[in-house]
């Protein structure tokens, strides 16, 4: 049993019973059984109500309705069970794969966004993920590295928004939607950036990331410059990335950028959590045919070559 078993406040006739039952609900990500996964926090039997505390590694609000249901499902079938009061939270570990490179002061996790080539759709992607990890309960913050075409205000709506520096050095960060935006848009006007070398992009950025004044966040995605030469390569060794996704589409000259984007992770030991491939298929609006207009399984080939996950694939 874990070092939670003080948490746990069951009578020894209850208590094995009630752990096999959440163990054998087996959660889909951690793919391990709740007791074994070291998601039990609290254990209470008050009369015949039982309070269980549950704590993932990861957060999942969208999961909460169903793991509930499921669990009192079994759990009321224990005679000395009615009902069950279920109180669910989550607690990322702070993660840098570079040993070192400190973590952020405020920040738990970084993912960074990448694509070998531009236009392939990783700014959407980051946004949607920013925003899908803030659905499901986490504080989330986005930074727009992506100094060719700093697309990010746009897409969450804040165009406008200046940064300001209330101690000469730190910069606030922008809220939409429920998360922190910062850009190097917010900053520059395109031209001025594009004409940046390598070196004055990368040094830029880090400072970028490190002076602004993250709230407390579980993740920051970073949509990075598209490519795979020397400020993707500075970025991945400065910043303390957790992990990085790499955005494809299925043609065969973005899926050649796109190993490339692996083979440079790879080669800097940041773990590539998986591939997205957009403009993956069609729905055709008229009789629902799907179609792949830019070619199929490319994506999951790629996948299947570097052993890393296809986490999905996105219509146009
Ligand atoms: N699945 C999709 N279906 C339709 N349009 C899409 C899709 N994904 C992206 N787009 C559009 O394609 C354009 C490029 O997308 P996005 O800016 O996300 O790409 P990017 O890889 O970040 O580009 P860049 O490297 O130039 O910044 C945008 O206008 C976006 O709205």
């Amino acid at each position: 049993m874990s070092s939670a078993s003080q948490n746990y406040r069951l009578s020894d006739d209850l208590l094995g019973p009630v752990l096999a039952i959440l163990d054998a609900y087996r959660d889909p990500y951690l793919a391990l059984g709740l007791v074994s996964a070291g998601c039990i926090r609290t254990l209470d039997l008050d009369g015949k109500c039982l309070r269980l505390g549950l704590i993932y590694p990861y957060p999942c609000l969208t999961q909460h309705h169903d793991t509930v249901i499921a669990l009192t499902k079994q759990l009321t079938l224990l005679d000395a069970i009615d009902e069950v009061e279920c109180e669910i939270d989550f607690k990322l570990a702070q993660i840098s794969a570079i040993p070192s490179v400190e973590p952020l002061p405020n920040v738990k996790q970084v993912i960074a966004i990448a694509s070998g080539k531009g236009g392939v759709g990783k700014s959407t992607t980051a946004v949607n993920l920013a925003l899908a990890l803030a659905g499901e309960g986490a504080q989330v913050g986005i930074l727009d590295a992506d100094i060719y075409g700093p697309s990010i205000p746009l897409m969450l709506g804040v165009s406008e928004f200046k940064p300001e520096s209330p101690d000469g050095k730190m910069m606030t960060a922008a809220k939409a939607h429920g998360i922190a935006a910062q850009s190097i848009g917010f900053m520059l006007g395109q031209e001025e950036a594009a004409v940046w070398r390598g070196p004055m992009v990368a040094g830029a950025l880090t400072q970028l990331i490190n002076e602004t004044l993250w709230p407390e966040l579980d993740y920051l995605i970073i949509d990075m410059p598209p490519g795979t030469g020397d400020i993707q390569l500075t970025l991945s060794q400065k910043v303390p990335v957790t992990g990085a996704i790499i955005v494809t589409t299925p043609q065969d000259i973005a899926l050649a950028d796109a190993k490339k984007g692996i083979n440079m992770f790879q080669k800097v030991n940041i773990p590539v959590l998986g591939i997205v491939e957009n403009m993956s298929f069609h729905i055709c609006s008229e009789c629902g045919h799907k179609e792949h207009p830019f070619g199929s399984h490319g994506g999951s080939k790629m996948a299947e070559r570097y052993h890393v996950p296809l986490l999905g694939g996105i219509a146009t």
